[in-house]
């Protein structure tokens, strides 16, 4: 019998772990030193093929070095904000084409900074070969559009129908019947990205819309004259999760294959088991996204006593493949999809929201090398929400109020918080101009306006956090700022 200690396995050049306990019981057990030490040294030599194999499968996973590839800024800037907004643009796209995975980049006419520079921009698009970057199509997984169109319903009556089906804010809801598909749960289940608490929130946050600038408007359209509903929002807490799940399993991959690369940029290689699973993670989010819109959609027919005349719908934060190019996969965080290679289940026709007092447009078109197969999904932000907040509060002085506010720029709209609480971070003014976004996306040949939804009203969730002491505190000190 001899006495090997976990010290004399790290002499021997071995590194901590759970073999070792079974290692020294097989080692000590052995009958004399020089059975004892072959032991160790087959496992030595075992650990080091393990190592190189180890070293091979990482080196093969390694994008090979290269400049960065160009990229285009498809924004017309005509103010002084506007002209911060594209220099901050393109500071972080120029940051971000730099991650060594990236083949092609473009950002929207609605692109604006979000996150320190080097993440994408919102309105951004990049092509990443072999890699699928959870960074890059933003933890809100499938923002999505989705609308409905009505022969005959009147449009108050849809936004009532709407208002009462749905449910804005934060958390989720026990009393909306039915829920979502048990197929989608035994997918859930099978993949690994998906936690218990995402899958609880797949159950509870379904027919919710969140908060922010999530809306349900309902609008007439221009080519038909039918009343249109049209929904927007994401996947909801389970997407968040799933993201969160992502980024941990491609910080590990950056740690090994590109410590250089920004952590918000880093990846997961596609041709592995959890590339695959999380390529198959985001067609999950997807389907429960889609199904979410399609819940509360008829619900509202039903509330309305109408058959739904037209429905059709895109996501805009996703990942995108068409299967001729292979292993090309195109993140957009916040662009329209209009290249047909990406539509597995639309006839063409996008939806790309502007403001609440704006016309929804209906756009098609098809891969340019201007879009490269994008078009922008809104109107943006020139300015932050605090940022905008302060500049009303500075522009109206003593007449600043959230009521002031929502009177001037919802005038003619049925507008309608579902908290109570005007959000004034959601009003038009808070957008850039819809006409400059739209006329740089018909100019730079992105896509073309096919049909107009104009707007009756819309429902958001409104300032749910208005009474928070953190907020109370920082509007004081905007106010007197303001003077
Ligand atoms: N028709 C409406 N459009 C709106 C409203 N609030 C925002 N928006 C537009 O949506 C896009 C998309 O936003 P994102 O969260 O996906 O980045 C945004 O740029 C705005 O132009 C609204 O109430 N009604
Ligand atoms: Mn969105």
């Amino acid at each position: 019998m001899t006495h090997l200690t976990g010290q004399d396995l790290i002499d021997a050049g071995l590194v901590p772990g759970p073999a070792f306990g079974p290692l020294l019981a097989r080692a000590n057990a052995a009958p004399d030193r020089d059975a004892a030490t072959a032991i160790v040294r087959d496992a030595v030599a075992a650990a080091k093929v393990e190592a190189d194999a180890q070293a091979a499968r990482v080196a093969a996973l390694r994008p090979p070095p290269r400049d960065p590839p160009d990229f285009q800024i498809h924004l017309d800037p005509q103010s002084e904000d506007e002209v911060a907004n594209l220099e901050a643009v393109s500071r972080t796209m120029a940051i971000l084409m730099r991650t060594p995975t990236l083949e092609a980049g473009v950002a929207m006419p609605d692109a604006c900074p979000a996150g320190p520079p080097g993440t994408i921009p919102v309105g951004g698009v990049v092509a990443a070969r072999g890699a699928i970057h959870p960074g890059m199509h933003s933890a809100d997984i499938c923002c999505s559009l989705y609308a409905t169109a009505f022969e005959g319903a009147e449009p108050k009556a849809a936004l009532d129908a709407i208002h009462g089906a749905t449910h804005f804010g934060p958390g989720g809801r026990h009393d909306f019947d039915p829920g979502p598909d048990a197929d989608l749960f035994e997918r859930m289940e099978a993949n690994p990205f998906f936690s218990d608490r995402a899958v609880k929130e797949a159950r509870s946050h379904f027919g919710t819309q969140g908060d922010g600038n999530h809306f349900a408007f309902v609008g007439r359209s221009e080519g038909s004259g039918r009343v249109t509903l049209v929904t927007h929002h994401g996947s909801r807490g389970m997407g968040a999760q799933v993201y969160k799940a992502g980024m941990e399993v491609a910080e590990r991959y950056r740690a090994q294959l590109s410590p250089g690369t920004a952590k918000v940029n880093a990846w997961i290689p596609w041709d592995t088991d959890e590339g695959r699973a999380y390529w198959d993670a985001l067609q999950i989010v997807r389907d429960w996204t889609k199904a979410n819109h399609a819940a509360l959609h008829d619900a509202a027919a039903r509330s309305l006593g109408q058959e739904p005349v037209d429905r059709w719908w895109n996501e805009h934060n996703f990942v995108f493949r068409d299967d001729a190019e292979g292993d090309v996969f195109w993140h957009a965080k916040g662009a329209t999809p209009v290249h047909r290679g990406f539509l597995p289940d639309t006839d063409g026709r996008q939806i790309v929201p502007l403001n609440m007092g704006a016309p929804i447009l209906v756009v098609e078109g098809k891969r340019t090398d201007a879009g490269l197969g994008f078009a922008p999904h809104g109107a943006g932000r020139n300015l932050s929400r605090t940022a905008h907040t302060r500049r009303l509060m500075e522009r109206m002085g003593a007449a600043y109020s959230e009521e002031a506010v929502f009177a001037a720029e919802t005038d003619g709209l049925d507008a309608r918080f579902f908290c109570g609480n005007v959000d004034v971070s959601e009003l038009p003014s808070a957008y850039k101009r819809p006409e400059t976004v739209t006329a740089e996306m018909e100019r730079a040949n992105l896509a073309t306006v096919t049909d107009r939804i104009l707007p009756y009203g819309a429902i958001m969730a409104g300032d749910w956090e208005r009474d928070a002491p953190w907020r109370r505190k920082r509007d004081a000190k905007m106010r007197r700022a303001a003077g």
